[in-house]
């Protein structure tokens, strides 16, 4: 039967290539950044999103990834500027993490793992819809933030957060300095059509959230409970590739 791709040995990115040949491409992500070898783009502009709250639809566990989709029928939620030309629609967003606070990001920067990342998936409506933008270089723009663990501050009694409707941007951090360079996506069939926006400050989230996502199951609800976890690519060769900085 054919194998479906996972994480696991028998499935996992070291054998993505055997059904998926984009795999092996010369602009494939994640990649690790060093900072010695990042150039500073001075002419980069900053990025801006905005999002309709409405705009969110579902949170899905896919077996794979946490994910929640957005209406991306018309500009409702969208993101311009930096590295992008014209504006791109948000579809949605997911995210990779570990089995533990010390790995689990897919992009490593100056050797560092982030305990998770979260990629919010844009496409570029001059392509027509979401499958012509997988074909073009320039059709999708990921906005990737680096998630690491805060110490858990004492957590007060009854506390109680709105949660009617959802913005994403709520999920960015202070600084908007972001590294960008041109890749692909993180699992097959890994086309090499993103414009990577990679966040340099990274959000904070409780170790309560974390086992959150790592209580999450691969299998469907009458199966046994098989943890998801690791749903990380690690970092492809650059070939040459420039990673710009927003910053200095
Ligand atoms: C088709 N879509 C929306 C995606 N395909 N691959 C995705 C990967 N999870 S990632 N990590 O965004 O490249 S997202
Ligand atoms: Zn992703």
């Amino acid at each position: 039967a054919q194998v479906v791709w996972g994480y696991d040995s028998d499935n996992g990115p070291e054998r993505w290539h055997e059904n998926y040949p984009l795999a092996k491409g010369d602009k494939q992500s994640p990649i690790e950044i060093n900072s010695k070898d990042v150039r500073h783009d001075s002419s980069l502009s900053s990025w801006h999103a905005s999002y309709d709250p409405g705009a969110a639809k579902t949170i899905l566990n896919n077996g794979r990834t946490c994910r929640v989709v957005f209406d991306d029928t018309f500009d409702r939620s969208v993101l311009r500027g930096g590295p992008l030309t014209g504006a791109y629609r948000l579809r949605q967003l997911h995210l990779h993490w570990g089995s533990s606070d010390d790995h689990g990001s897919e992009h490593v920067i100056d050797g560092v793992k982030y305990a998770a990342e979260l990629h919010m998936v844009h496409w570029n409506p001059k392509h027509g819809n979401f499958a012509g933008a997988l074909k073009q270089p320039d059709g999708v723009a990921v906005v990737g933030i680096f998630l690491k663990v805060k110490i858990d501050n004492i957590k007060t009694k009854g506390k109680e957060a709105p949660f009617q409707h959802f913005d994403p941007s709520i999920l960015f951090p202070k600084s908007r300095d972001y590294w960008t360079y041109h890749g692909s996506f993180t699992t097959p069939p890994c086309e090499e059509c993103i414009t990577w926006i990679l966040l340099r400050e990274p959000i904070e989230v409780s170790a309560d959230q974390m086992a959150k996502l790592r209580s999450l199951s691969k299998n469907p609800e009458n199966e046994p409970v098989n943890p998801l976890v690791d749903n990380w690519r690690p970092p492809q060769p650059v070939k040459g590739r420039i990673v710009r900085a927003s910053f200095k």
